[in-house]
């Protein structure tokens, strides 16, 4: 090892390194090397060096401060073969920030004034709500229900207009998206040993991944497409993401400015990075805050009195509502620590060398934040084994976030909250959540992956007697 190096597990083996040492849940091996080494260690990714982040101090060390140094995405099989270096979660460098700023204005006008993004939030709540009502208080497993509501809405966000939930371009879109997330765990040996992909029968899933990816690619072309828009360059007011986008190339084209990455390529892979990034991990929270409210059906009665007595039960919530429902935000927060729904953050990967801390990070490193250990610190939490959304309102601000920090953390963050506000203030306003059998509560275990999941499990959504039906 070279001098100045963080510390490190021995035995990296000439091409692989470490990596036949990692099981496919990593994660107990990755805590006793953080007991072992410390918060920060090295371990080698075949030849390149992986840093392993445990806290959240040195994680805004290298995220914040060095922001210009660990700005870019580290080029993977997923990030080079699959999504070609396109759109913003994979570009790097001046397109990125390209991306960055105009996604990010974008996101913002839709979210304020008439906030449209509120809009189609709360049309796409009211079909979901409708939903949960057509199964009339019997056990049902609520998942493809939720992940279907999430996508939908950032089809809003995105297209301008929802899709009815047996739409055939909509129910490819969500099965190729499901597909990718749960499979492409699967297929991490190909990421760093890319000959693999010769190997007869495809048991690593390269060609169907990719075949997957390229229908992903024409359905959400079709999408695109499908409002047969015309664009108007004197037009400044926007309804959805693409109308601003394809607007905005326009711009370009008629100021002849040709050197820029906002182009139909950029603008493809960026719709489908929303679609990526924002539809599991906001509907496996959502999924996980109902396996909460069955399970501490306390906590649910206190959640459903805060919102009787701050909005009623005859209007729907706003998002004015937000910051006086203070429980609920709580509880959300606990959620995120408690479920470790993201296990780790993307990679990054350092652009020169550079001394973090007193540790030299050679040029190459990839960065892992590992979400895990900074939700369950003993030392940070107290008891972070035990569910309560308390802790955020009584204690100290905790330095914890699930969206990573610096500026390159979630661009869709506000549209999250949103989202996550809306959908559960309605759903606890309207319906009572209760386990399938009664008094048999339902497994708070979970299975790794990109997302962590909790046991599939069925909930009965009973009417408040208060409430009159949808329909
Ligand atoms: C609970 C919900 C969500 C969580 C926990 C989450 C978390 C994250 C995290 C950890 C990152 C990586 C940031 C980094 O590299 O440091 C990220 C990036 C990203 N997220 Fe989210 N996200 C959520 C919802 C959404 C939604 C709803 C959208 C949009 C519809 C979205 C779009 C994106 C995009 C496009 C990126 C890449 C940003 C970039 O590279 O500049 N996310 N998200």
């Amino acid at each position: 090892q070279r001098k100045g190096l963080p510390p490190g597990p021995p035995f990296a083996l000439p091409f692989v390194g470490h990596l036949y040492l990692l099981p496919k849940d990593p994660m107990s091996l990755l805590e006793k090397w953080r007991k072992k080494y410390g918060n920060v260690y090295m371990l080698k990714f075949g030849s390149q060096p992986a840093l392993f982040i445990h806290e959240h101090g040195f994680l805004c060390e290298a995220l914040v401060k060095n922001h210009e140094t660990f700005m870019n995405r580290n080029e993977t099989f997923v990030t080079k073969t699959l999504l070609g270096c396109k759109g913003i979660f994979s570009l790097s460098g001046d397109a990125w920030k390209e991306q960055r700023a105009f996604v990010h204005a974008t996101l913002r006008d839709l979210g304020m004034g008439k906030n449209v993004m509120a809009e189609r939030i709360q049309e796409e709540v009211k079909h979901f709500l409708r939903s949960i009502e057509e199964t009339k208080g019997q056990p049902t497993n609520f998942s493809n229900l939720i992940t279907a509501t999430v996508c939908n809405i950032i089809c809003g966000v995105v297209f301008g207009k929802r899709f009815s939930h047996k739409d055939e371009l909509f129910l490819e879109l969500l099965s190729n998206l499901q597909f990718l997330f749960r499979e492409l765990g699967t297929s991490m040996p190909i990421q760093f040993f890319p000959f693999l992909k010769y190997l007869p029968g495809d048991y690593f899933l390269y060609h169907e991944s990719v075949h997957r990816c390229q229908r992903m690619k024409s359905v959400i072309w079709d999408m695109i497409n499908k409002n047969g828009r015309k664009v108007n360059t004197n037009d400044e007011s926007f309804e959805d993401l693409v109308q601003a986008y394809l607007t905005e190339i326009e711009k370009k084209k008629v100021a002849g400015i040709t050197n820029t990455s906002i182009d139909e390529e950029n603008l493809l892979h960026t719709v489908w990075n929303f679609f990526n990034a924002g539809t599991e991990t906001t509907s496996k929270t959502v999924i996980f805050c109902l396996l909460y409210l069955v399970y501490f059906q306390d906590i649910q009665e206190k959640l459903f009195q805060e919102i009787h007595e701050n909005i009623g039960t005859e209007r729907s919530p706003q998002m004015s509502d937000k910051p006086k429902l203070k429980l609920l935000n709580a509880f959300l927060l606990e959620t995120f620590r408690h479920s470790k729904m993201g296990p780790f953050a993307p990679d990054r990967v350092a652009s020169k060398d550079v001394v973090l801390k007193g540790f030299l990070i050679p040029k190459g490193t990839v960065i892992i934040p590992v979400f895990d250990s900074i939700t369950q610190n003993k030392e940070v939490w107290g008891d972070p084994e035990n569910f309560r959304p308390e802790r955020f309102l009584d204690e100290a601000k905790k330095d914890f976030t699930v969206f990573s920090v610096g500026k390159r953390n979630c661009v869709g963050e506000a549209m999250a909250v949103m989202e996550l506000f809306l959908i559960l203030s309605s759903m606890i306003q309207r319906y009572q959540f209760l386990p399938e059998r009664h008094g048999q509560k339902p497994s708070l275990e979970t299975e790794f992956g990109f997302t962590r999941s909790p046991e599939p499990f069925k909930v009965r959504a009973v009417l408040r007697s208060n409430k009159k039906s949808t329909d």
